[in-house]
């Protein structure tokens, strides 16, 4: 006999709430509430069995209420058997109900789990519903529609639907609320009950599964989840999961299964040797509001289900330092979420299928590996790295290679500029005009070495236009001073325009050519998104940088310029961090 809470709506219909999980509530199927005013996410629910508590969040517009009791958005309250939830506006009452029960377990604590009858696994062996998650019926109920979520196609890395979400997928209260909006709604929730969560609990092995939302970083620790120095780390998709349809992309957030019969046993022999295993996963469909944080948390908890073991799962949604092969993550477990025990690299591994493996690697594996970002993972933490087929099934290591772009190599003492006899400023009043990728270096270098010498500065990113930038320009030249142009300027139009400024106010005009490359341009706007800066710069996408280059017209003596320097990307640091963090590879 188990203890199951319940929400029984006025016809009969049942939706079990587990012990100690957020789910979120509200218009959908599960409710069978097609009216718009209620949210599908119109409150939050935390059923704690041993107090026979139910505690609701209002996360919709329109007012919720608890017998009687109006919530605000933001306002919780509690249920116990017997009393109702009013979903919105005094409607859709669901009665709370605490009972005995016997058959399924619901719960996802794996001490309880081990409880599961024989009846209920012979049950979940001849489900034909999905891969082998009890817990199925109850995640997707409350987090999608899964008729809507097959429809669409995924992409490689994110796991998560394309297309924007049709009008009847959105709640009509969303519209104008932004994705990172949204994730800024549920990273506080998730922030508080995280709080809640370490005042309660002191111990090195996790007594209750909980997410935490750190920036974006989305971490879920599974009850029984035991503090170790030895982690084995294991990437999700590929390596632990892979596609039910046998597509390379997933069809819909259920489109997964076990990927080796092999996992689950090495698993728990891994956990019973004193190793604590670590999920680490890359999700940037959240930050680009693809892929709701709750759908994937829903998946992970699935998949943990139905290895029945307790891990701990590391979810990047976003570019940055969290996102692998960057190591923000086990930068996370190791200072913050390992219970303060300290972390043994050489007794360490981690295995993932983004390995750099080229295309016919082994008989029957065709395709080459996507990308190379979980040996570059390995490699910038300094982990022993397996692909799953090594780890798992003992196969040879295959062959790889590694991206071209190695930030290592850079070399700190080459030259800066040619020709190497020019000056860099002038005593004379001039202009120059930089011409660079976006994240060439362009603005690091003009704040270090001209800026100082007294060159006003003009920069679109922050006047906004050009025809702000031209009208800066005539203006420092009218108080008498030269002028320092820091935009990509790649084209011959755009550099006209400060040329004509030069000529009309009779100085010359020189062109600084920033020589990185595309590669070093994208690794640095990685690297600006990783590390903390007083003046944020916006996010530059590797659309805006192909495009530049798309554009780029070699700067020549031609287009009316006195000299042309090449600037070239020498590397150079402040402190540790920043170069530890710029010698990583960022991208796979
Ligand atoms: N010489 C250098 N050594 C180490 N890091 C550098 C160097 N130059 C630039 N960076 C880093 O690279 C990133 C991009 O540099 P910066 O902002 O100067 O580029 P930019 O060409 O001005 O970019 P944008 O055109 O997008 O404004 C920053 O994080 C910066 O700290």
């Amino acid at each position: 006999m188990e203890m199951q809470c319940t929400l029984v709506s006025v016809d009969g219909d049942r939706v079990v709430l587990p012990d100690g999980r957020a789910l979120m509530f509200g218009r959908g199927p599960e409710s069978r509430i097609s009216d718009k005013k209620c949210s599908r996410h119109q409150v939050k629910l935390v059923a704690d069995y041993a107090k026979q508590e139910v505690l609701v969040t209002q996360l919709g517009p329109n007012p919720s209420s608890l017998d009687g009791q109006c919530l605000g958005r933001g306002e919780s309250g509690c249920l116990t058997t017997g009393q109702t939830l009013y979903l919105v506006n005094e409607s859709y009452p669901f009665t709370v109900e605490f009972a005995f029960h016997c058959g399924i377990q619901l719960s996802s604590s794996p001490q309880k789990k081990e409880k599961i009858t024989n009846e209920s696994k012979q049950r979940q062996k001849s489900s034909k519903e999905s891969s082998g998650s009890l817990k199925r019926n109850i995640h997707d109920y409350f987090s999608k529609s899964p008729k809507k979520a097959a429809k669409r196609p995924y992409s490689p890395e994110d796991d998560v639907p394309q297309p924007k979400r049709g009008r009847e997928d959105e709640d009509n209260e969303d519209e104008g609320t932004s994705a990172e909006q949204k994730l800024q709604q549920l990273q506080a929730f998730a922030q508080s009950e995280s709080d809640n969560f370490k005042s309660s609990n002191p111990s090195s092995t996790c007594s209750q599964s909980h997410w935490q939302q750190i920036g974006s970083l989305m971490l879920f620790t599974a009850a029984g989840v035991t503090a170790s120095s030895k982690i084995a780390g294991f990437d999700i998709d590929g390596c632990i999961i892979t596609t039910k349809s046998g597509k390379v992309f997933p069809t819909g957030p259920d489109d997964w299964r076990i990927l080796y019969p092999e996992i689950q046993p090495k698993l728990a022999s891994l956990l019973k040797k004193g190793y604590k295993v670590v999920f680490f996963t890359n999700q940037m469909g959240i930050s680009r509001g693809k892929l709701r944080p709750e759908v994937f948390k829903s998946k992970a908890e699935d998949i943990l289900q139905t290895l029945q073991l307790p891990i701990q799962v590391f979810v990047s949604t976003a570019p940055g330092i969290y996102r692998k092969p960057v190591i923000g993550m086990w930068e996370h477990l190791c200072e913050k979420a390992n219970s303060g025990v300290m972390v043994d690299v050489s007794e360490s591994f981690y295995v993932g299928d983004a390995a750099g493996r080229p295309a016919n690697w082994a008989p029957g594996k065709k395709k080459k590996d996507f990308s190379c970002s979980d040996r570059l993972f390995a490699l910038n933490i300094g982990l022993q790295f397996y692909t799953p087929e090594e780890y798992f099934l003992g196969w040879k290591p295959a062959t790889f290679s590694f991206p071209e772009f190695d930030p290592r190599k850079l070399d700190s003492k080459a030259r800066l500029y040619d020709p190497p006899d020019a000056s860099l400023t002038s005593t004379k009043q001039e202009i120059i005009v930089a011409v660079g990728f976006p994240g060439a270096g362009k603005s690091t270098f003009f704040q270090t070495h001209i800026i100082p010498k007294g060159y006003a500065y003009v920069n679109r990113d922050t006047m906004g236009s050009w025809q702000h930038c031209v009208s800066a320009c005539e203006r420092a030249l009218k108080e008498g001073k030269s002028v320092a142009v820091d935009n990509t300027n790649p084209d011959l139009e755009s550099r006209k325009r400060y040329i004509d400024v030069a000529q009309s106010a009779g100085v010359s005009c020189r062109c600084f050519n920033f020589t990185a490359s595309l590669d070093q341009a994208k690794h640095n706007n990685r690297f600006r998104e990783m590390v903390p800066s007083a003046t944020k710069h916006v996010p530059v996408n590797d659309m805006v940088i192909h495009s530049y280059k798309k554009k780029f017209v070699v700067p020549s003596l031609s287009e009316g310029f006195s000299e042309v320097l090449q600037i070239h990307f020498v590397p150079s640091f402040s402190d540790k961090r920043s170069e530890f963090l710029f010698k990583q590879f960022s991208e796979g």
